[in-house]
């Protein structure tokens, strides 16, 4: 399914922001994990979310929802024996559960998506799981992956942390299981670094300890340890929320988006400060943010690690920005849902705007008069760039076309529902 937008001067009315894919996927583990029930208030749908529903129901949890809340009944340290699980196009969803896999006799995590996920690489984690004596078989670090588990016990593992946060998440998620206490030692860099405290977050509240370093470089993890069945609610999402904040800002409007927490883990709540560096007027008090955008922004420079979901929606607001912005250690942004620079700018460059790639930055020469747009957009598979090229789309001179827009499900099927009560002009197409 495509999507066409077309130039939409303002955007006006009020929404609840989703739930929180990160918080949804470590809260359905942890759920799992326990012996037990457990409730999650609010968790997120989407695509990524619904591929931990089927993995952890596959590995024998219960799972009882309404429109309110799911109830899991968890299977703790034992799941049971499955031949296969399909994590769809779910990166985190995929190392989480590589790492819970080591629990099991022998599992296959198949490939559905050869052009996305099936071409982001896991070595780090293959490497980190290798040295607890986990059998690994695997296409050059890629999927498919067949995991022969069951020996790991704990002790020293070293991992490194250049590519992705989520080899580290997905060892602390496993590591308080296992019979012996473990040390993590992080190499080289820790990419995402903000991420791993939501997973230390979530860990704490279901009752398991773990001793970090002040700079995450280093963990001590006590063995033998039990998840304990809880009630959790799940927060606004910042990083899905960040487009519709950017559509917002680049646009004659008058937004307010609710369920969004100041006091956040979530490094992506920056997108309220990038704004406001960019001389957006906003307020965001009470979980609630209020853009009422003029359509002027200010380019900025801005340290991308600290809020990785959320970089290509700033790239798009900047592409309205008067001066250049750069967007800087965003590296990692390569090895997403699809090559978060080199792709994405090249869409961007198809609508009109002035980008230039470095091997870690994006830098922006803005274009307040608008960019041309009435082109065709390649998602790439990627829910991130058809959101942030919507928001280019509103502010273009002529209609884009972005085609195969239904993965943005991946983590926000309201997406374009969302922007239509804001009265963005947007259209499903076959
Ligand atoms: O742990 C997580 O839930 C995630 C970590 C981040 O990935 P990286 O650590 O690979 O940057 C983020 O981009 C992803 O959407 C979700
Ligand atoms: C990169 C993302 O997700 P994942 O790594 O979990 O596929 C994302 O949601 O932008």
């Amino acid at each position: 399914m495509d999507v066409i937008v077309r130039p939409t001067p303002s955007l006006q009315g009020e929404i609840g922001a989703l739930s929180s894919k990160n918080y949804t996927t470590r809260y359905l583990l942890t759920a799992a994990l326990a012996e037990g029930q457990s409730t999650i208030y609010y968790p997120a749908h989407s695509e990524d979310s619904d591929a931990m529903r089927r993995c952890i129901t596959d590995l024998g949890a219960v799972l009882e929802e309404d429109d309110e809340k799911i109830v899991i009944t968890g299977f703790g340290s034992h799941p049971q024996a499955v031949k296969e699980l399909n994590v769809g196009n779910a990166g985190a969803v995929l190392r989480f559960l590589m790492g819970i896999a080591s629990l099991c006799p022998d599992v296959t995590f198949v490939n559905t998506y050869p052009d996305s996920l099936g071409k982001r690489p896991h070595d780090d984690l293959i490497d980190a799981l290798g040295q607890l004596g986990v059998k690994v078989d695997h296409r050059e670090g890629k999927l498919p992956i067949r995991i022969q588990g069951g020996q790991a016990k704990g002790g020293k593992i070293q991992v490194s942390g250049s590519v992705s946060s989520q080899y580290l998440s997905a060892l602390l998620f496993l590591t308080p299981l296992l019979e012996e206490d473990s040390e993590i030692e992080v190499l080289h860099d820790l990419k995402s670094k903000v991420v791993i405290g939501q997973t230390l977050e979530v860990l704490q509240e279901a009752g398991i300890i773990i001793h970090a370093s002040d700079d995450y470089m280093s963990f001590r993890v006590p063995g033998q340890q039990s998840y304990q069945p809880r009630t959790y609610t799940v927060q606004g999402d910042y990083p899905g929320s960040a487009a519709v904040l950017a559509a917002a800002a680049v646009t004659n409007s008058d937004v307010t988006i609710h369920r969004l927490k100041e006091q956040s883990k979530q490094g992506e709540r920056a997108i309220v400060d990038v704004l406001r560096m960019m001389e957006v007027p906003l307020t965001h008090e009470n979980d609630t943010v209020v853009v009422k955008g003029n359509g002027r922004l200010k380019a900025i420079e801005f340290d991308g690690d600290a809020a990785t979901d959320a970089v290509l929606a700033m790239v798009a607001a900047a592409v309205f920005a008067e001066g250049t912005s750069r967007f800087y250690n965003v590296e990692n942004l390569r090895y997403k849902e699809c090559d978060r620079i080199t792709d994405y700018l090249n869409e961007l460059s198809k609508a009109g705007a002035r980008v230039e790639e470095r091997q870690a930055e994006i830098i922006v020469h803005g274009r307040p008069e608008g960019v041309e747009g009435g082109v065709e957009i390649n998602a790439h598979f990627d829910h991130r760039v058809i959101m942030a090229l919507t928001v280019v789309g509103l502010r273009a001179q002529k209609p884009l076309v972005i085609k195969d827009a239904h993965h943005v499900a991946k983590s926000y099927p309201q997406y374009f529902d969302h922007l239509t009560t804001l009265g963005a002009s947007v259209e499903w197409v076959k």
